[in-house]
């Protein structure tokens, strides 16, 4: 299970690019979140949603905790758990021919991310929550609704955690029939204001792309816009995004090379070829072959 824990600035906001479509998004998910709904991002890979995300959780103000779901997940680790003991040892030796021995172990409670986040008022950025099993999502319904964590029925001392006010929940999903992916519980969904992210716009693709990559704009716009008629040729909407562009352009800048297909056409060509192949390695073999033509016509052109 991997937890990172951020401080409410450890988002480098420098990095984030703002544009009108991202604006007017995270306008809206803000307000929702400071009312107190929780917000769940979803769309597929690549649309900017853990970027958002984080962002989002950043302009809370409190300390963000970021969870990456998982099937390894398990209640203790978001509740907490007993992990280990502790001894007590006491030697009473005060008359030489008497000796008093006591010894007790206690159990050792570690509390859990959400727990802590809970507790403390935090921001948890769950990111792709629905790779985590849905039975341990299930401890989440009663946080979100109630604004009660139950604990486990061992812990004699209180069964429950009373949410802290401040305590905020963002989250981002992957479609469905993504691997790995388990369908989201309707109740937990019920709980969220769903936005769901599509590609992003001409305008913060090129914006992204240059940021990220270096080259200019009017170089990003050139890699942005082939790679968005390729999307669209293709119809391979949730397997080429933005990403791809950012790595196509970061290459060619590394490479010192210019995003050009009239004098170093046939390398330039090669990357866009390799890079765009390999983000359409899981596509239907038809679409595999039809993204071959599709390709080779782009770069003709
Ligand atoms: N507003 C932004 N400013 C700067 N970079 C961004 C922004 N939005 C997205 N990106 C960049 O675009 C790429 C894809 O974004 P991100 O990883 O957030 O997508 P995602 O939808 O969470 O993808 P996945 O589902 O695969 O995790 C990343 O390299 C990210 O840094």
């Amino acid at each position: 299970m991997k937890v990172e824990q951020l401080s409410p600035r450890g988002f480098n906001e420098q990095e984030f690019i703002k544009t009108p479509y991202i604006d007017d998004i995270t306008e809206r998910a803000l307000t929702y979140i400071k009312a107190g709904f929780p917000v769940n991002f979803s769309g597929p890979a690549g649309t900017g949603k853990t970027t958002l995300a984080l962002y989002l959780a950043s302009k809370i103000g409190r300390p963000v905790v970021l969870l990456h779901g998982s099937s390894e997940i398990n209640s203790s680790n978001l509740i907490g758990g007993n992990y280990g003991y502790r001894r007590k040892y006491k030697l009473d030796n005060y008359i030489h021919s008497v000796q008093e021995v006591e010894e007790s172990l206690y159990y050792q409670w570690v509390e859990g991310i959400l727990g802590n986040a809970c507790r403390n008022g935090m921001v948890l950025v769950y990111d792709e929550f629905t790779r985590s099993r849905p039975e341990v999502n299930n401890l989440l319904l009663s946080v979100l609704e109630e604004k009660i964590l139950s604990l486990p029925g061992w812990q004699k001392e209180k069964h429950y955690l009373r949410v802290h006010p401040d305590f905020r929940a963002v989250f981002t999903s992957n479609p469905e029939e993504y691997a790995g992916v388990h369908r989201a519980q309707v109740a937990l969904i019920d709980r969220m204001i769903n936005l769901e992210m599509g590609q992003y716009d001409r305008h913060t693709e090129i914006a992204i792309t240059s940021a990220k990559s270096g080259l200019s704009e009017d170089e990003a716009a050139f890699i942005v816009d082939l790679v968005r008629n390729f999307r669209k040729k293709c119809g391979l909407e949730s397997n080429v995004s933005v990403r791809s562009s950012i790595r196509i352009a970061a290459i060619i800048h590394s490479a010192g090379e210019k995003a050009c297909l009239k004098n170093n056409g046939e390398f330039f060509g090669k990357i866009i070829t390799d890079v765009l192949f390999s983000e359409i390695r899981d596509a239907e073999p038809e679409k595999r072959q039809l993204a071959v033509k599709i390709i080779k016509e782009i770069i003709a052109q």
